[in-house]
């Protein structure tokens, strides 16, 4: 049984202060439910702010939107997976198809980033997608592929057991075209192929794979409804408090929560 996670994603987005008058509120709007997890994912410098106004033991997780692979040293602008734990992180977003883009991360680093998360802990959501050109070459089962093998070489079965899978193909991100369920489906399946044929089939079946890619209050139902998809990762809509928690409610009122 997978427990469908919600996941806000705020990107380059919100002030420390703005981000604990945006999380005030969200706590006061989002009602917590064991059947759906919310984690929000602020920028570096928001997350003390944001972790000291939630307090200890709140429903609402957080997660850093990226890290280094080392743990510390001589890295100027960067922030390690320890720094993360310590700021109340459980999640990391990892692979996101910005900083693979605009970045150039490619999966070998990924796959050292992942390595610094499962070491500590932290929980990735791996990130994974074709551009527009790449699904009109009918590649999306390639690239998607190449992208899990390249940045899950040499995890064990353990390692992967706290992994998340997001699958956001690009041309749907901040586009407010969303993919259809129809388009997503089949991507989430060979996903999960994937992980039965390179691991276990206990780990496709635990591992939650998430749909991200202007998801909205309006469309997040019609993902949702499928087995599938274990839930959303969240960009624009997660930067309003109404929209986030009605996203939320949407998929407590799936899971019958
Ligand atoms: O990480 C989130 C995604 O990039 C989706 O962003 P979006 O909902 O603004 O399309």
């Amino acid at each position: 049984m997978r427990i469908p996670l919600i996941a806000g994603n705020w990107k380059m987005n919100k002030t420390a202060s703005e981000a604990a008058t945006f999380v005030r509120e969200l706590a006061q709007k989002a009602i917590p439910s064991p059947a759906v997890e919310t984690v929000i994912a602020p920028p570096f410098t928001a997350l003390d702010s944001v972790h000291r106004t939630l307090g200890l033991g709140s429903s609402i997780g957080l997660a850093g939107q990226n890290l280094h692979w080392e743990d510390h040293g001589a890295y100027t602008g960067e922030i390690s997976a320890p720094m993360l734990k310590d700021l109340g992180c459980q999640y990391v977003i990892l692979g996101h198809s910005e900083r693979r883009a605009i970045f150039g991360e490619r999966d070998a680093v990924i796959q050292k980033k992942l390595a610094a998360a499962f070491r500590h802990g932290l929980k990735p959501i791996l990130c994974v997608g074709e551009s527009l050109g790449e699904r009109e070459a009918g590649r999306t089962a390639e690239i998607i592929t190449g992208q899990l093998k390249g940045s899950l070489a040499g995890f064990t079965a353990t390692h992967l057991a706290t992994l998340t899978v997001a699958y956001e193909p690009v041309w749907a991100i901040g586009t407010g075209k969303a993919a259809s369920p129809e388009q997503a489906v089949p991507v989430h399946q060979t996903i999960r192929q994937l992980l039965q044929q390179e691991w276990s089939s206990t780990i496709a079946q635990g591992t939650r794979i998430l749909y991200g890619g202007s998801v909205t209050p309006q469309n997040v139902a019609s993902f949702l409804a499928s087995d599938e998809i274990d839930g959303a990762l969240v960009g624009g809509a997660c930067l309003q408090v109404e929209s986030f928690a009605s996203i939320i409610a949407l998929a407590q009122k799936r899971t019958g929560h």
